[in-house]
């Protein structure tokens, strides 16, 4: 039986004095466990959508309402969310480790408690090897798979990434893929943003397709396929927004 985790009603953002609003009246609703892929062109609105889903940036109207066991204060809410940003969200300076401490210092986990989820994280992503090396010497794929598991060290029940495999090679895409898959299977619920269509036609159970702030589908790919007589993901985000370029 489907369960509903949380939804989104007449959700507007208008940044600063702007005429033109970013997101321009989105509603939607995820069900525990999905796997929900957000796509559209450049500027559509993505970044903005999930920057309020998980409570970076406040909607200038509309609600967004979770439904989790238990947690009822917005901030008990926030400390079931985890996210992963499109930009590097950590100290190059700094070794792996340290950064992972810093950051899971910040949710009062026990020392004993987050040593092993670090290590555990590491080892998961292929960085355990590394962890006293200043992430400055990192490769783009390594800084990729440490901006991850950040926002893991707290079990998040709902994790959204913007373009988590955006510039990296083909193994650290897989080693991301399959560690989300995992997630997945365990129970996390993930929305998610990304250019790559390929990986997301294999990765999403529910495509949600935005354009100048608008939803103009949300459905399975399986379904839309179907009413758009597409063969693949690029093909129906061509049809549904065109070829014009949006810069
Ligand atoms: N901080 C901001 N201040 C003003 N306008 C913004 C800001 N952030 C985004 N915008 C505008 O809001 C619109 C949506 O941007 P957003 O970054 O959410 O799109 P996106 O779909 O994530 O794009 P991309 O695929 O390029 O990452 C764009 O017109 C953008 O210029």
């Amino acid at each position: 039986m489907q369960e509903t985790l949380l939804h989104v009603s007449n959700v507007y953002k208008t940044y600063g004095k702007s005429a033109v609003p970013s997101l321009d009246g989105i509603d939607f609703t995820v069900e525990k466990g999905e796997i929900v892929g957000i796509f559209g062109p450049n500027g559509a609105g993505k970044t903005t959508l999930i920057s309020i889903l998980c409570s970076i940036l406040n909607p200038t109207l509309g609600s967004v309402k979770y439904y989790l066991d238990g947690e009822k204060t917005p901030r008990e809410i926030r400390s079931k969310l985890g996210f992963v940003p499109q930009d590097f969200s950590f100290f190059p300076e700094l070794t792996a480790k340290q950064n992972l401490s810093y950051f899971g210092s910040l949710y009062n986990l026990q020392k004993a408690e987050l040593e092993q989820k670090i290590d555990d994280l590491l080892q998961k992503v292929g960085l355990f090897h590394v962890k006293n090396q200043k992430v400055s010497t990192f490769s783009g794929g390594m800084k990729r798979r440490l901006n991850l598991i950040i926002s893991l060290l707290h079990n998040p029940s709902i994790l959204f990434l913007d373009e988590p495999t955006v510039g990296v090679d083909v193994q650290s895409k897989i080693a991301i893929m399959n560690l989300l898959q995992e997630l997945n299977h365990q129970g996390t619920t993930i929305i998610y943003t990304s250019h790559h269509l390929k990986e997301a036609e294999e990765f999403c159970n529910q495509i949600v397709l935005i354009d100048h702030g608008k939803i103009i589908a949300s459905e399975t790919l399986t379904n839309l396929l179907k009413k758009h007589a597409v063969n693949n993901l690029e093909e129906l985000i061509l049809k549904l927004t065109g070829t014009l370029l949006r810069d």
